[in-house]
């Protein structure tokens, strides 16, 4: 019987893990982590994630063909193939500081890896890693081999948090890169008959190792800088009079450009885009290739000129100071359908406005208190490592309340940031919002949920993304 472990139960180790078991009853499945509150989650019936649909496919094989454990050692030393989906942050001192990516938990869980082992395994890197990974963990693998193979894949993922399920269940592709040596051919042949329980075999990609490797990061690069080149066309909109939905619209029936993430925004974030370019940018200034790091550079430059705009627009609009004023912040997840909120646009958006010395009432409906608290005291880049070593939970900020409602959050405040795009907040009541506002009542749309023409004619000054301008905002200045 083959037997998985994989190392890592978040985001990416939870659900895909859960898939397999549920498309593969004959394989073993055990998820294991150093973080016993993240596996009693699992364990519970209250998972660690929300991920649409997950519930009921971890439901179907837990405790039978899928299990949590923190029991690391005993089932690494178990199983045929070893999945790695360990957290890979940037790094925060040192060489690299800023860009690279940190490869501690990778390291570690590889020499635990070889400690542990005492038959031969297959090493999957799961983890979106820097390419020429692989070459550094194998020597950790080899280097204390005790006639042990080890043979190393790498198999990025490339499912988006809030359609994991879906997208695990029908992926575009699956890509497995391995060594073009006869091991490392048997071993891609040993991951693809896995996926191939359920994918069909010519959406399974193989390829060379570094090939894959550098595949995801490409992938996040490209899908990133869709994003940026929208939002940057956002801005030139509400200069001209243009409207952003109507351009991405236009040029996405261009079946080369096609339609798919020209959404403008107030900005991209998650845990991964901006952590996988920096990463691209450094192993490209290591390769003696400034102006292709450069080029790269600009997606997360012009991402972090569109969330100092929307601050910008906000406080210029309210008369160029929102200090003791309230703004309601509906959505504070870097997007719908999850409650996760790494690297969300809200957190800068809610730190510019703090800035300003605004107070602020946060309002979403899958984030709790505890980590807008958390998120707004945290450093940079602190976020990605594994929730044992981050930091405690700091005292709250008084100027910041966090509501389980979005009419509570809404009443008395002076203007509205929405910031997630969760459906809820395209159905308000916005006649019943505008009641309980003060006067004049803004709206600050940053994900072009709402239906300007109707707020317009209810009373509200609406800014949204990229749309023709408000009157009243047409004077003002907007520069980030
Ligand atoms: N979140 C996402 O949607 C996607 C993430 N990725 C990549 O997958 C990797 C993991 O990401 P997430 O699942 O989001 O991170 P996560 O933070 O949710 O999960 C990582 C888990 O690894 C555990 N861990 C760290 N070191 C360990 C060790 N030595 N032994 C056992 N457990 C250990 C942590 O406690 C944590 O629970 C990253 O490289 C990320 O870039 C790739 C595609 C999608
Ligand atoms: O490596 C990863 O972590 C994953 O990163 C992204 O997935 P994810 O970050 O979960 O979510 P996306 O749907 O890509 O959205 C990312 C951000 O871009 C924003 N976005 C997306 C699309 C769009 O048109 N406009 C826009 O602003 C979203 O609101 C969100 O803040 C990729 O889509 C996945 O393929 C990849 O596996």
């Amino acid at each position: 019987m083959v037997k998985i472990c994989c190392i890592g139960a978040g985001y990416v180790g939870g659900p895909t893990m859960a898939v397999i078991a549920l498309k593969c009853p004959e394989i073993e499945v055990v998820v294991v982590d150093i973080a016993a509150p993240r596996i009693n989650a699992w364990n519970s019936d209250h998972l660690p994630i929300y991920e649409p649909g997950l519930d009921d496919v971890v439901k179907k094989c837990r405790g039978k063909n899928l299990f949590f454990s923190t029991d690391v050692e005993k089932h690494v030393a178990e199983a045929n193939i070893v999945f790695v989906s360990v957290n890979t942050p940037t790094k925060t001192q040192g060489l690299g500081a800023g860009k690279a990516a940190d490869l501690t938990y990778w390291e570690s869980a590889a020499r635990m890896i070889a400690d542990v082992s005492k038959t031969d395994k297959i090493v999957v890197e799961k983890s979106t890693v820097p390419v020429k990974t692989a070459e550094a963990i194998e020597r950790i693998l080899t280097h204390n081999r005790k006639g042990i193979n080890f043979t190393i894949l790498s198999n990025p993922e490339f499912l988006a948090e809030g359609t994991a399920i879906a997208d695990l269940f029908n992926p575009d592709r699956v890509l497995i890169g391995g060594r073009e040596t006869p091991e490392g051919q048997k071993a891609i042949h040993a991951l693809r008959d896995v996926y191939a329980h359920w994918v069909p075999v010519d959406k399974i990609l193989c390829t060379n190792l570094w090939s894959a490797e550098l595949s995801k990061l490409a992938a996040n690069a490209f899908l990133a800088q869709r994003i940026s080149s929208v939002n940057a066309m956002s801005a030139l909109c509400e200069a001209t009079g243009a409207d952003v939905s109507q351009v991405s619209h236009s040029i996405g029936t261009d079946s080369r450009i096609g339609p798919k993430f020209l959404n403008a925004s107030v900005g991209f974030g998650g845990s991964c885009f901006q952590k996988d370019i920096l990463n691209l940018v450094y192993i490209c200034e290591c390769n003696g290739l400034p102006e292709v790091a450069n080029y790269w550079k600009q997606v997360i430059k012009v991402n972090d000129y569109q969330k100092n705009r929307f601050v910008n627009r906000v406080v210029s609009s309210m008369f160029n100071t929102v200090s003791g004023k309230k703004i309601a912040v509906l959505g504070f997840a870097f997007k719908k359908d999850t409650g996760d909120t790494r690297e969300t646009p809200a957190i800068d958006v809610c730190k510019g406005l703090l800035g300003d010395k605004a107070k602020l009432s946060i309002y979403d409906p899958q984030v709790s208190e505890d980590q807008i608290t958390r998120d707004l005291a945290m450093k940079k880049f602190d976020w990605d490592h594994p929730a044992h070593l981050q930091p405690l939970s700091p005292t709250s900020n008084k100027q910041v309340s966090v509501v389980w409602d979005a009419y509570e959050a809404i009443k008395d405040a002076h203007g509205i940031c929405i910031l997630t795009e969760w459906d809820e907040f395209k159905n308000l009541d916005y006649k019943k919002v505008f009641d309980c506002m003060q006067k004049p009542a803004f709206v600050f749309d940053g994900r072009n949920v709402v239906d300007v023409n109707k707020l317009r004619e209810i009373g509200f000054i609406v800014y949204s993304i990229g749309k023709p301008l408000d009157s009243w905002l047409k004077d003002m200045p907007a520069v980030a």
